[in-house]
């Protein structure tokens, strides 16, 4: 082999008790896209942020093209050419996304606008460079990150998930630019999930479990329930079987939905129809950016409708258009938001307050004051049910590994046994065992009648786990689709607003 670009030799860090890596040794080859593959809090992301200098080694050597390399801070890794995006986003939110490219790459803001117009259209990540990130989704997020990575020609490129939330023509695309990047000279690292896009890119992967190194292998030569093997240790859970339809009654219903957000950036809603009924999973699916957040907050009472908008969105048939979300969830509504960090949980708070935050009604609370026994076993069993890898409910939310953190406040969410819920984004992050689990899990609550309403971006996810299939475009939706009868490439011409097909459409 070729001198390695990048060498680990007996890598450990540990954060208190946790091991998150122990005597990890990685070589990455000049001009190869190599996978680190691994299940929720194997380790992945913390040897990242050691080779990209954000987080140090207790232990262990690292040399760059041969030469001992020690990296106190990422301004001395993009110094020595390598570059990272990282799964949760460092975007400033009230700076314009040339503004935060600013922060990194200099140049004039004249220049570096053009710049990004002309990497977004190159490499299919469009993104309005005068935009605030604020009114940005998540999709469009990461594409402003990939693009200011780019803007400082790494020669290692670090990419964290970096597919979880494109949509699938999106994610070809980015891999025509990783391959193009690999072929101009430089190595990609790459963590996901998706075991079937590592076999499609990826030409060597690094396995981990529990913070060592299982294997290094050609994952060309592996199929995907081989790589998952070797991963979780295991084979993977059997999908859930839905039972009939059981045409339950209403429990979400909107009619006639228009909204015009006062957030110039944000995609108006025309006309939005949609109901969930007991006893079924409806998808919402479509690129991001293209109404989802809007739909999402007025779904779940984070914006109410102004006065004059009555009789647009039911809940277990009432008129919920004026309610804030602490009154919807009242009825019986829960809900996931596709942001975890943000809005899911607060950072710095401990498991037990974030489970608090939603489920203080199940009787967590004694005279106004908090129960702690009630609340630590309540966020206990959420941690065991959930198989949420956390050294225990006092821990910082902030501190999970993002896919843990993920199924925790599923898992929080779960357990309020609302009448309707409603989750973005399930299995963002989540490894495939765990993403798995958690789809059966949402399939069994659809058969015991719960009415379960799922936005995303993978196509896939959405298929396995929906009755029907709405599409979000331009902040229109489609009529209803029936999963069963319904080929992807029908959904993929309505997400991109190419599909008048009235066929297969439910009455
Ligand atoms: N700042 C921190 N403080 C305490 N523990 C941490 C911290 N960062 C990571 N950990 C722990 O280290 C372990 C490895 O986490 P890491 O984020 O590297 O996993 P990962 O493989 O990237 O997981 P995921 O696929 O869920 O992103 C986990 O148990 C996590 O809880």
């Amino acid at each position: 082999m070729t001198a390695p670009l990048l060498s680990l030799r007996g890598i450990s860090k540990s954060y208190g008790q946790v091991h998150a890596n122990q005597a990890v040794d990685l070589d990455v080859a000049p001009q190869s896209i190599h996978a680190i593959l691994g299940e929720n809090g194997a380790g992945k992301s913390t040897l990242m942020k050691m080779i990209y200098g954000v987080e140090q080694p207790d232990s262990g050597s690292v040399a760059w093209e041969g030469e001992p390399l020690a990296l106190a801070s990422p301004a001395e890794a993009r110094a020595k050419g390598i570059g990272m995006v990282f799964q949760h986003f460092s975007l400033f939110e009230t700076l314009t996304v040339v503004e935060n490219i600013q922060l990194v790459v200099p140049g004039k803001k004249a220049d570096l606008v053009k710049r990004v117009r002309a990497l977004g259209q190159e490499f299919g990540l469009e993104v309005d460079p005068l935009a605030h990130v604020h009114a940005l989704s998540v999709g469009e997020r990461q594409r402003v990150e990939i693009i200011r990575c780019l803007m400082t020609s790494p020669r290692l490129l670090i990419l964290d998930e970096p597919t979880s939330v494109l949509p699938p023509q999106l994610v070809e695309k980015l891999f025509e630019t990783l391959r193009r990047l690999r072929d101009g000279g430089v190595s990609i690292l790459f963590i996901s999930h998706k075991l079937e896009e590592i076999r499609a890119i990826c030409d060597r992967a690094t396995i981990l479990r529990g913070g060592r190194v299982t294997g290094h292998i050609d994952p060309r030569e592996h199929d995907a329930h081989d790589l998952a093997r070797m991963m979780i240790g295991r084979d993977m859970p059997e999908p859930m079987a839905a039972v009939p339809l059981s045409g339950g009654e209403k429990r979400l219903e909107i009619i006639g939905l228009h909204h015009r957000p006062e957030d110039p950036f944000a995609v108006p809603l025309s006309d939005i129809a949609l109901t969930v009924r007991s006893g079924e999973i409806l998808g919402i699916a479509g690129i991001s950016g293209n109404g989802q957040s809007e739909l999402a907050s007025l779904i779940s009472g984070e914006i109410v409708l102004p006065r004059d908008q009555r009789d647009r969105i039911y809940m277990m048939g009432r008129d919920v258009g004026r309610l804030d979300a602490a009154h919807r969830r009242q009825l019986g509504f829960a809900f996931v938001p596709e942001d975890r960090l943000g809005r899911g949980a607060i950072p710095e708070m401990s498991l037990v307050l974030n489970g608090l935050l939603t489920a203080h009604p199940l009787n967590l609370l004694r005279h106004g004051l908090i129960d702690r026994t009630r609340a630590s076993a309540f966020t206990e069993d959420c941690i065991r049910q959930y198989d949420v890898r956390t050294p225990g409910p006092d821990a910082e939310a902030g501190a999970l590994s993002g896919g843990n953190l993920q199924k925790f406040i599923v898992g929080r969410e779960i357990m309020l046994a609302p009448k309707l819920l409603f989750v973005a984004q399930p299995t963002w992050g989540v490894d495939v065992g765990a993403a798995s689990a958690i789809r059966a899990r949402l399939v069994a609550l659809r058969n015991e009648g719960m009415a379960i309403l799922v936005i995303s971006e993978e196509l896939e996810e959405l298929f396995e786990l929906c009755d029907f299939i709405q599409v979000l475009h331009h902040g229109a939706l489609s009529p209803p689709l029936v999963t069963k009868e319904t080929r992807p490439e029908e959904i993929g011409r309505y997400m991109i607003g190419a599909q008048d097909a009235s066929k297969k459409v439910i009455a």
